[in-house]
């Protein structure tokens, strides 16, 4: 079960009959280790899935190969190939009225005969493959009747009744909510551990992956690849130009995507724990810049101050030297972001009290 994929010299894209090629990414060197869950990132349109099938065998490289343990995946049969790959797309197929069980059976074509009889190991294979992802309970459910997480379960299961050396996943936590996200993913990433598969997944769920990945590969729009642990690109600045667009940025501060707004100015925030932690939040939602305990000294600078315990929290919005006319005190964060809006250069300062 230790299989490596690998790609060497890979460009990946389109024959288009007489004309040129359409090219998606070129010259790529990768590798999938056993054991190791990986997350392929990038943005819409970058050649995700161009990637993915080609690793799969499912279209041809436009240059270079893929290798499955020193092995052209092109050059093998594809009964072969399914014995050691398998591969979970996110197109919902129609599957009639199977049942789970007979679903994830299905992931046994590789080894049965021409009629599909299942032999006692390739029934051992299903219910571990179940129980592997935790789907044991739906085995009888029929597959449309399955809600969309617990159908994913089930595609993974097929998978891995296939008992392949290597999985690659096109997007399988697309339409799943948080839970069910994280879930998937936990999953996935206990596979690779406990059975030293090598597993590839695609998605657009950055925090999840940087969360969850042992590797990235990072596909900006027209490549290079950035391959790396999900903290050193963070650090190396690799995530933010991968995702760099107008009006997005990626803070590597939080590791999230924040919406760019024009700087609003300055905010000096005074406080610690969860009211200050979301009024900094709020305040740079609004495009102002906080700077946090004491370091912005400016004479008009807007000072917040949060005071109160955490039960019931006050915001104390001052200017400058807090002339008492622009003391306000809120008590939610809706309110100190009207009194701070408020105490804007441009804006006539209201001097109200107890803003709420
Ligand atoms: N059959 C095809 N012939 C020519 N070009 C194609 C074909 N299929 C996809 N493309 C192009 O290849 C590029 C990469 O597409 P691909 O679907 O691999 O991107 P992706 O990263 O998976 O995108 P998304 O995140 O939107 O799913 C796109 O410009 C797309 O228009």
């Amino acid at each position: 079960m230790a299989g490596k994929l690998q790609a060497n010299g890979l460009t990946i894209g389109y024959e288009r009959g007489r004309r040129a090629p359409v090219v998606v990414a070129r010259d790529l060197n990768l590798s999938l280790e056993p054991g190791e869950l990986v997350c392929l990132l990038g943005p819409n349109g970058a050649g995700k899935t161009t990637l993915m099938r080609t690793l799969a065998g499912m279209q041809p490289p436009l240059a270079g190969r893929v290798l499955l343990a020193g092995v052209d995946i092109h050059t093998l049969p594809p009964q072969a190939l399914a014995q050691r790959l398998s591969v979970v797309l996110t197109d919902r197929v129609d599957v009639g009225h199977l049942h789970a069980y007979d679903l994830v059976a299905l992931g046994r074509y590789p080894y049965t005969d021409w009629m599909g009889r299942l032999t006692r190991e390739d029934h051992r294979a299903v219910q571990w493959a179940l129980e592997a992802v935790g789907a044991t309970a739906l085995a009888h459910r029929p597959v449309h009747e399955l809600s969309d997480g617990e159908r994913q379960k089930v595609m993974i299961a097929r998978a891995l009744a296939q008992e392949p050396e290597v999985i690659l996943l096109d997007e399988p936590t697309a339409f799943l909510d948080l839970p069910r996200r994280v879930e998937i993913m936990g999953v996935l990433r206990g596979l690779a551990r406990r059975t030293n598969r090598a597993i590839l997944l695609s998605t657009h769920d950055l925090d999840l992956a940087l969360r969850s990945a042992d590797r990235l590969w990072l596909l900006p729009m027209g490549g290079p690849l950035a391959v790396g642990a999900p903290e050193d690109l963070v650090l190396n600045g690799a995530f933010t130009a991968a995702f760099r667009s107008d009006g997005v940025t990626f803070d590597p501060y939080s590791g999230s995507f924040h919406i760019s707004r024009q700087n609003a100015g300055v905010v000096s925030l005074q406080g610690e724990g969860l009211p200050a932690l979301w009024a900094a939040r709020a305040l740079e939602r609004e495009g102002f810049c906080v700077a946090r305990n004491g370091s912005a000294q400016a004479p008009d600078t807007i000072h917040v101050a949060v005071d109160g315990d955490a039960s019931s929290p006050r915001w104390i919005v001052t200017r400058g030297q807090g002339a008492p006319g622009h003391r306000q005190v809120c008590t939610s964060v809706m309110a100190m972001l009207r009194a701070v809006k408020g105490l804007q250069p441009e804006a006539s300062p209201s001097g109200e009290e107890n803003g709420r």
